[in-house]
């Protein structure tokens, strides 16, 4: 599936730098063209992969250059008063090539929060492309401030997008890590379920296209109808005398038949699909309120059992309670994993989001309180202050 892709602020800029990383590593050609935006100017001189030339400054008559310091307000603001500016980000870009568009973007801070819906709604308004955002969830103990500034930003990424991948930093940090710390790490985990995701299908550098590969259409038609969508992944090594592809249990034993190869391939692909769910997920969900599914299966060919397949993908099926599951392979000649990704898509419980949405509520409760506490006491000073005037005169 080709994508076109822009990264907003920081987080969206590093996301996007890992996914160009990851596309060079695994031979991969998904990526048609990497767009990033910024209003601090030292965060785009801090990406590396996206080309300079479309490393977009905005906001600087306001702000010159300096950032937004998490004020997403003024970000959205910036960005819609400079929405030119933005979607000159797609002259000379093959658009046309592109399947879809993808917005990376942290959510919790002011650039990325702010302009990433507003980047959104004008590509809508020239493309025909769906567009996916990619949000980046906030730890709890990255504060209220960015909970606030995430619940307002995820609702308004939802509602004029396509769907929203979502990824919890919170989820990812390890109990007592520094989330800042993680983030290389949690880049690196995000960008291997999208680059699988958006490889599957793509006819790879061997030419192999698998039996039942899943094309670019799966994976919109997964996506259509909107929402949140959250990804589990999890990969069984193979065995060394495997070599990459032509491991036989029977061989091993002198010929026979090859039934216990096909065991072997239905357990792993089996286990790794309720790894992949029950393991830890972009974004922690209930599972069972997802509204479709797609498994993808990877590994070398003949790895890629049918049957198994479509046992994983009857399994999410039940799990999700959706009679819209998809499922397909993604073969790997040279791969020495057999790898199971799973895409729920449309979630509607997460206790994540809900305790995002409700400190970002008591956020702005508390924020207006303040202000109304700082006008009222200005108000009073103004008495004071007449009171005084009054009372010379
Ligand atoms: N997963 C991940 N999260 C990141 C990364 N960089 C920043 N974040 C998170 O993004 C949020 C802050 O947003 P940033 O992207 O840094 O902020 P920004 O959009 O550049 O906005 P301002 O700096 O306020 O102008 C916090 O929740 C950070 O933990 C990253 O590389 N990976």
């Amino acid at each position: 599936m080709k994508v076109l892709c822009f990264g907003v602020g920081q987080a969206g800029g590093n996301v996007l730098d890992a996914l160009l990383r990851y596309e060079q590593r695994t031979n991969a050609d998904y990526v048609v063209d990497a767009v990033a935006y910024n209003t601090a100017s030292a965060d785009l001189r801090g990406l590396d992969l996206v080309p300079e030339e479309n490393r977009i400054l905005f906001g600087a008559d306001e702000v010159s250059g300096h950032g937004v310091g998490a004020d997403n307000e003024l970000a959205a603001e910036l960005a819609e008063r400079d929405s030119r500016q933005l979607l000159r980000g797609t002259d000379g870009a093959p658009t046309s090539t592109a399947d879809a568009f993808l917005i990376f973007a942290g959510l919790g801070g002011g650039t990325g929060s702010g302009a990433a819906p507003v980047l959104a709604k004008h590509l809508n308004r020239v493309y025909e492309q769906p567009i996916y955002g990619v949000g980046i969830l906030p730890a709890a103990d990255e504060g209220a401030l960015y909970s606030r500034n995430a619940a307002r930003s995820l609702k308004g990424f939802v509602d004029v997008t396509d769907h929203v991948f979502a990824f919890d930093n919170g989820a990812w940090a390890e109990s007592g890590e520094d989330v800042a710390a993680a983030h290389e790490s949690m880049n690196e985990e995000l960008v291997r379920r999208l680059g699988i995701l958006l490889a599957s299908g793509e006819v790879g550098e061997s030419g192999s296209v698998g039996e039942s590969v899943v094309d670019s259409s799966e994976v919109i038609n997964t996506l259509r109808g909107g929402g949140i969508s959250t990804i589990g992944y999890a990969a069984s090594e193979l065995p060394e005398s495997d070599g990459g592809g032509g491991f036989s249990i029977s061989g091993l034993l002198g010929g026979g038949s090859s039934s216990a190869d096909e065991l072997d391939s239905i357990n792993r692909i089996t286990t790794q699909t309720r790894k992949a769910v029950l393991g830890r997920l972009t974004l922690p969900c209930d599972v069972d309120s997802a509204s479709r599914g797609l498994v993808v299966v990877s590994g070398p060919p003949e790895w890629l059992n049918r049957k198994a397949i479509e046992r994983s993908r009857t399994w999410v099926e039940e799990q999700t309670g959706s009679m819209e599951v998809r499922g397909g392979d993604y073969p790997l000649p040279e791969s020495n994993h057999v790898g199971v990704l799973v895409l729920l898509g449309d979630v509607s419980r997460s206790d994540r989001v809900a305790e995002v949405r409700s400190t970002g509520v008591e956020a702005e409760r508390a924020r207006r309180q303040r202000d109304a506490d700082a006008a009222a006491s200005e108000d009073k000073t103004e008495a004071v202050v007449d009171d005084r005037l009054d009372s010379l005169f």
